[in-house]
């Protein structure tokens, strides 16, 4: 159990706030939702809770369960971290989709801002980290030219094994480590985390004996951050994985209450369902703080993939989704904040703030007073940041673009652990609002195949024949 787990004052101090004032009525007027529409809903939110519940007793929801049945799993994680901590200067994910973007988050969001460009010693003595999550064949070739391959372990993920792209990568690294290496040096260099017995990669890593750790069977790939996709690479840098999971077990006691108003997850899912509802099919996730800016994206896949559906349960064509949209506080005030105030009202904007920073920095008073700056210098950035988060709601508000804002009190493994949790409770709600299934992706499947039938492998030829009668394409569009 965390340090700091049993410490109650310590927890609520440290809990995540959601404020929607700025999306009800009692404080915007027409513009908002109203108390009454959440009660009409009142019904679809019973059902859905019910069936939240239910799921999760039978086994379809194992991702609600990570944060209690892990302490193996995290002393195995953090004892082989140990074990190999000192051998290594670079950890490299190979990975894509869920399989990288929860590793790209909370490395950034915990870790110094300049982690790998730090000394050994500066970062703990932990290795640097990278995740490879694309193939462009420019980027992954590059990557050599700044690290060691005989001080490097390779950490690839993949759930199915099925994913071309980390597949391909990992062919291309295994050749390159056994030619540098030798085959029996080479397979300390590769950790595997895949399927206990299913997919390509469990049976190629017990062949060549690669270390490995297990992704549960009944977690998706989009929810799987709390399991050693996202364990491994964060222990491997030195992240306190325990708090993570400490966070994400405060957060789920928050989800459980049933007063749907107090019910954190409850109020976002709904929220979004009434926005939806009401023709916002856009959700735009605004961290005022750079460690949050892979937050956004991590939550992009989540909120996309598990909501972006054509049928609903009873097989109706439905097409529902809302299109997550990233950006960052403040830097997108200046590039995006103009379509958000006057363009169309088809979104919700959900700010993420940090009450503590973990600096401080002045602003010197060298000017006198530029009567044309916000600011007169003697104040600090934390103040400035703090002060046009708060603007730029406001601005919003009084634009009629609705908004929320989440609140970390600070940026550290619990309040992480809190915001991952929250948003995957969000996202499994709003699917039962949905009646849609927010647990797989039939939409990718299409693309996989025309993939696999271009590269004419066996199987599909019934797929390639199609893409052979496809129309032509006219020379006339082609610029
Ligand atoms: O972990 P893998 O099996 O390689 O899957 C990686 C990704 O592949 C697909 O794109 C799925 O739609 C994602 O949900 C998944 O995260």
């Amino acid at each position: 159990m965390s340090k700091r787990f049993e410490q109650k004052d310590w927890q609520e101090s440290m809990r995540l706030k959601l404020d929607f004032n700025n999306m009800m009525t009692s404080y915007v007027g027409e513009n908002g939702i109203s108390e009454a529409e959440i009660a009409d809903l009142q019904a679809q939110i019973e059902k859905a809770e019910k069936a939240m519940v239910e799921k999760r007793a039978n086994g379809g929801m194992d991702w609600r369960d990570l944060p209690y049945n892990q302490a193996d799993i995290v002393k195995d994680i953090n004892a082989y971290v140990e074990s190999v901590k000192d051998e290594f200067d670079t950890f490299v994910v190979l990975g894509i989709g869920g399989s990288a973007l929860g590793p790209i988050a909370v490395q950034q969001a915990i870790n110094h801002p300049y982690y790998n460009e730090l000394s050994k010693e500066k970062r703990g003595g932990y290795p640097k980290l990278y995740v490879m999550d694309n193939i462009d064949p420019e980027k992954l070739v590059s990557l050599f030219d700044i690290i060691e391959l005989d001080k490097t372990l390779f950490n690839v993920i993949t759930k199915s094994g099925s994913t071309s792209e980390t597949m391909s990568q990992f062919m291309i690294i295994k050749e390159m480590l056994e030619e540098k290496l030798g085959k029996e040096e080479s397979k300390k260099h590769v950790v595997c985390t895949t399927d206990a017995k299913n997919g390509n990669l469990r049976p190629i890593a017990d062949k060549e004996g690669y270390k490995s750790f297990i992704i549960p069977a009944g977690v998706g790939g989009r929810f799987s951050e709390l399991t050693p996709v996202g364990l491994l690479p964060a222990a491997m840098c030195g992240i306190d994985i325990e708090e993570l999971l400490a966070g994400a077990a405060y957060m789920d006691e928050l989800c459980k209450n049933d007063n749907t108003f107090k019910n954190p997850a409850s109020m976002y899912a709904i929220l979004n369902y009434l926005a939806m509802k009401r023709g916002k099919n856009i959700s735009v996730i605004m961290p005022y703080a750079d460690t949050l800016k892979y937050i956004g994206d991590w939550y992009a896949q989540l909120w996309a993939e598990s909501l972006g559906k054509k049928f609903d349960n009873d097989k109706n064509v439905v097409n529902v989704g809302q299109t997550p949209v990233r950006a960052l506080g403040a830097t997108d005030q200046h590039s995006q904040v103009q379509l958000y105030s006057e363009g169309p009202k088809d979104k919700v904007i959900v700010f993420v703030g940090v009450d503590k920073y973990k600096t401080t920095l002045d602003i010197p008073k060298i000017y006198g007073d530029i009567p044309s700056l916000g600011f007169l210098g003697g104040e600090t950035h934390n103040k400035l940041i703090k002060t046009e988060q708060m603007a730029t709601e406001y601005a919003l508000l009084k634009s009629g673009q609705t908004n929320m804002t989440i609140t970390l009190p600070e940026v550290n493994e619990f309040t992480l652990g809190q915001i991952l949790y929250l948003f995957e409770v969000a996202t499994g709600f709003a699917g039962e609002l949905l009646d849609i299934n927010a647990f797989d992706q039939p939409g990718v499947e299409e693309g996989k195949n025309a993939t696999y039938a271009m590269f004419g492998r066996p199987g599909y030829d019934e797929k390639k024949a199609e893409l052979d009668n496809r129309p032509a394409k006219n020379d006339k569009y082609i610029i």
